[in-house]
């Protein structure tokens, strides 16, 4: 199947953060692709990248990168499709990358998650594609519905081990 989402790391270094967004795509049966590229490292292929992504197919690009985290930035800048960004915590408790990420000057954007949550990036992919995907939609309320479901459950047996006010 063609992918719909290119998932982007500035190094292969980010990769286990990148294996949740990976893991959620799947469970939710949208197929991804998954490259390194770097934009101070390797800049003319995060253009060809960048430009190209749209006519092949690609609906939404998650871009992860740690320390001076240009590659989110940049590709947005070169791309009108919406760019999920992902601040790694290499240096600087990610903070680094976090601010590098998020504040985007006004017009070109990067939709920014929490630092290192490869999770949540691949969640709001979905919510984006689900809008014209009524049956990703389906199964991403299933999705929802076991988060609601565990709660509810840890919440009763927290209420059978009835903790009280003994004063
Ligand atoms: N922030 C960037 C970019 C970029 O923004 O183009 N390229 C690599 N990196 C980041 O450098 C960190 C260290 O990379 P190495 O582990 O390869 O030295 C990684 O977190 C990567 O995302």
């Amino acid at each position: 199947m063609k992918p719909i989402v290119s998932i982007i790391m500035g190094s292969t270094s980010d990769l286990p953060i990148l294996k949740k967004a990976a893991d959620f795509l799947n469970d939710m049966q949208v197929p991804f692709e998954m490259n390194a590229l770097s934009a101070h490292r390797t800049p003319r292929e995060v253009e060809e990248f960048a430009t190209g992504a749209q006519a092949r197919g690609i609906k939404v690009i998650i871009a992860a990168a740690g320390m001076a985290a240009a590659l989110p930035g940049v590709i947005a800048a070169m791309t009108p499709l919406p760019v999920i960004g992902i601040p790694i915590n290499s240096t600087l408790s990610g903070m680094d990358a976090l601010y590098s990420i998020v504040q985007m000057p006004p017009g070109i954007s990067v939709a920014t998650v929490g630092i290192n949550a490869g999770m949540n990036a691949a969640v709001t992919a979905v919510q984006i594609l689900a809008l014209s995907d009524p049956d990703l939609a389906a199964r991403y309320e299933a999705y929802r519905a076991t988060l609601s479901k565990k709660i509810v459950k840890a919440n009763e047996e927290l209420r059978e081990v009835k903790y009280e006010y003994k004063v």
